[in-house]
């Protein structure tokens, strides 16, 4: 039984690693950020903000979700300096006119706040920058900046050949080369993926390949659906928001950490049970966060509480609140089966991806409330 007011990873993580300290993070990260890696318990809920602190958004009701630390500030002006520069100058990402849309993103406080435990900033960079660019594919070929299920696999395919390359011959390599300059997300896909490359190794890049492979499978299946104005069963939609999913960003967490995950200890069963719980409490927190914003987006956008009103004719505020309880589910579930890994598999490395995945869970939600620019609540309360 976990101790009380701890939930069942924070309460098993110290015991499986025999310490009773932050320190049971072998050879782990010290300095500039890195205090949410504590293992101090987590209250369940928020506690109300300092009033010298306060921090913007409010949390939805009865989500189930751990507070962080307000990002380092001074990290976040650096990430926020560097990925425009990125942006503007390496990959010509977007025309004047989206500045506005760009800065409200607010990546640069995501990242540092998703990955407090990086070495340097040019570690934040590389998530930094291929969070830009995995958010430039949806919008340009997915969603609101010219995006279309029309054409989109043929558009999917060819992107995914700047994370994995065209091996062909040397008639038709040129061209394939050439196509990478071809637009916004491709430029920004391929630089994104030179630099995570360079940081990666071999193992790690081949573990983000997947991830992002899985990634264009979910668009397509929700393309497909869209095209037929078909609305799946509540658990379709599950299935396709697990491929549809934030999970190639907390999967690199050990890359960005500056260590490594070995390949045959992320391949685990129970490793590859947390990642995917860990994906969809994230995504399905997007679905809660972005509601109002894709009720007012052309057509019908598909979010968890949307499919769930249609599919069990309930209410609209019945669907929403019944999607914060299967968030919650999620998340405990996602805790317990890192608990348990934790204990059954207590390798340095192991135990410290489980907390690096646990901490971008944390840093995922403080950037969904607190990011008022592009969330608002419902009137459900
Ligand atoms: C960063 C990354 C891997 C994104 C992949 C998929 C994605 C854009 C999400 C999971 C966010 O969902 P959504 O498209 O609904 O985003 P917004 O609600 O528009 O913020
Ligand atoms: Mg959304």
């Amino acid at each position: 039984m976990p101790e009380p007011g701890l939930s069942p990873l924070q309460s098993s993580l110290p015991a499986a690693a025999g310490h009773s300290d932050p320190g049971w993070i072998l050879g782990g990260p010290s300095g500039l950020g890195t205090t949410s890696l504590s293992l101090a318990p987590r209250p369940e809920t928020p506690e109300p903000p300092a009033p010298e602190a306060p921090v913007e958004g409010r949390p939805i009701p009865g989500l189930y979700f751990h507070p962080v630390p307000e990002p380092d500030p001074v990290r976040v002006d650096e990430v926020s300096r560097r990925i425009k520069s990125w942006a503007l100058d390496e990959v010509q990402l977007y025309p004047d006119d989206w500045e506005g849309e760009f800065d409200g993103f607010s990546v640069g406080r995501y990242m540092v706040a998703c990955h407090p435990d990086a070495p340097s900033i040019e570690h934040l960079m590389v998530a930094t920058r291929l969070m830009v660019a995995e958010n430039a594919v949806d919008d340009c070929y997915c969603e609101d900046h010219g995006g279309s299920p029309i054409g989109l696999g043929g558009r999917l395919l060819l992107a995914h050949t700047a994370l994995d390359p065209l091996h062909t011959t040397g008639e038709y390599q040129p061209a394939w080369a050439e196509s990478l300059r071809a637009d916004a997300p491709r430029r920004a896909y391929r630089s994104a993926m030179d630099y995570f490359v360079r940081q990666s190794t071999p193992s790690q890049a081949d573990r983000f390949r997947h991830d992002m492979a899985r990634l264009h499978l979910g668009y397509l299946a929700e393309a497909a659906w869209s095209e037929t104005d078909h609305v799946p069963e509540v658990w379709e939609y599950l299935a396709m928001r697990q491929f549809n999913n934030f999970r190639p960003c907390p999967t690199i967490t050990d890359t960005v950490g500056g260590y490594e995950l070995p390949a045959d200890l992320h391949a685990r069963p129970a490793m590859q049970r947390v990642l995917a719980l860990a994906g969809n409490a994230t995504t399905i927190v997007n679905d809660l966060y972005s509601y109002t914003k894709e009720l007012a987006s052309p057509g019908k956008h598909l979010n968890l509480p949307v499919v769930i009103a249609e599919r069990e004719g309930v209410s609209d505020k019945e669907g929403y609140l019944k999607a914060v309880e299967v968030h919650n589910d999620l998340m405990r579930d996602f805790e317990a089966a890192a608990a348990d890994l934790a204990a059954a598999c207590p390798v340095p490395t192991v135990l410290r991806f489980l907390r690096g995945v646990a901490v971008w869970v944390d840093g995922n939600h403080y950037w969904h409330q607190t990011n008022t620019y592009r969330y608002s609540l419902p009137d459900f309360w």
